[in-house]
């Protein structure tokens, strides 16, 4: 059995590196070696420390110059917004968790194996053409890339759900809503927005915002038959985390609720048992917060209409969910030799 210590440099410590950081700290499997991110080391350390969604960590934590202390573990910190300036072979990286949202070409993460890190894992769908895994539906494929993406937290979600409707009922397309918690890509207050996206101006926590999303595309990847016959938009709610995902999918034939249920409890127990869960308890997105899976189906809400449409609804908190799947990927990746 392997027991090597996999080693992991975090690049971008907002919302989705520091809940991997929560994860990682509490698995013997890894050492968290290097943080880098453009804020205060103060600030990482507290906002390592407190969160106002997920528990305090019971860890002492403080910083002594460019070292972070977690009880007895020290982490080096860096503030460098050019990755070709920070020496990670110094450091024995394997695994760099690219979750800075900056960096989403294997060009422009090139500079990060370049300067002696072994893999990059990026928190994002790419925008070339970059490997793509989702754990838990084609993570045992991982041919030892230098440089991958983990997708989208939409299609953690959506394609193994895909996945078991397409085996046995046939998938002929889709219309995608997502529930979507904010994030901080938008602004808190109506006020100018850095992006090109004159929706994101608009205040997130009071507001219903539509995004466009890119998460068609994504799950396209997992579905060449697909292409071009997905739609996906991402609609902001004013809430801090949890994504209600409700699914339309226009079938090869005609089944009930029942079928489509059965199948899916029959998958979620074996096949799919790892990523994703079910529910029938009635719910609102604040119970998913800290839910490790990457789905939880809705199953009461599943429903038929017409000939062939089927109605899917399921939960998923978009960034611990989403931030447990970037962990079990980056084991695979820090294992393979
Ligand atoms: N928040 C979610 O629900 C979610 C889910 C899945 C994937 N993602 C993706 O993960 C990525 C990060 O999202 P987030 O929500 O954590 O955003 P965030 O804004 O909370 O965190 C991004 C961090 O990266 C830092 N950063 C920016 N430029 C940098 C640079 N050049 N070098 C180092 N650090 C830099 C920022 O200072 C910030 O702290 C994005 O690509 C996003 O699409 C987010």
């Amino acid at each position: 059995m392997n027991k090597k210590r996999i080693r992991v440099f975090i690049n971008g410590f907002g919302r989705i590196g520091r809940s991997t950081a929560r994860i990682i700290l509490k698995e013997s499997s890894f050492e968290l070696v290097g943080i880098n991110d453009l804020y205060s080391y103060e600030q990482m350390a507290y906002l390592l420390k407190y969160d106002s969604l997920y528990p305090a960590l019971p860890y002492s934590i403080k910083t002594e110059g460019d070292v972070l202390f977690i009880d007895e573990r020290k982490v080096q910190l860096f503030s460098e917004s050019n990755p070709e300036k920070m020496d990670l072979g110094a450091l024995d990286v394997d695994v760099v968790l690219q979750c800075s949202g900056m960096f989403l070409t294997v060009e422009a993460n090139l500079p990060l194996i370049r300067n002696g890190a072994k893999r990059v894992l990026v928190s994002a769908p790419a925008s070339d053409s970059m490997p793509t895994y989702i754990y838990g539906v084609n993570h045992e494929t991982f041919e030892g890339e230098y440089i991958v993406s983990n997708s989208s937290c939409s299609a953690n979600a959506i394609v193994p759900i895909f996945k078991i409707v397409d085996k046995y009922f046939g998938i002929q397309g889709a219309i995608m809503n997502m529930y979507h918690s904010y994030t901080s890509y938008q602004n808190l207050l109506d006020n100018s927005h850095y992006s090109m996206d004159i929706r994101r101006t608009r205040s997130a926590t009071q507001n219903t915002i539509p995004l466009i999303s890119s998460a068609a595309e994504a799950t396209a990847c997992f579905f060449p038959h697909l292409k071009g016959r997905m739609s996906a938009k991402s609609i902001r709610v004013p809430i801090p985390a949890a994504t209600l995902y409700d699914l339309t999918v226009k079938l090869n034939g005609r089944y009930t609720k029942e079928e489509v249920n059965f199948r899916f409890e029959e998958e979620v127990r074996s096949i799919y048992a790892d990523i994703l869960d079910i529910t029938n308890t009635p719910g609102g997105a604040d119970n998913y917060i800290q839910n490790p899976y990457s789905a939880v189906i809705n199953l009461p809400f599943t429903d038929v209409a017409g000939e062939n449409l089927l109605r899917i609804s399921a939960w998923q908190d978009n960034e611990y969910g989403y931030a447990k799947r970037v962990v079990d990927m980056a084991k695979i990746i820090g294992l393979f030799s």
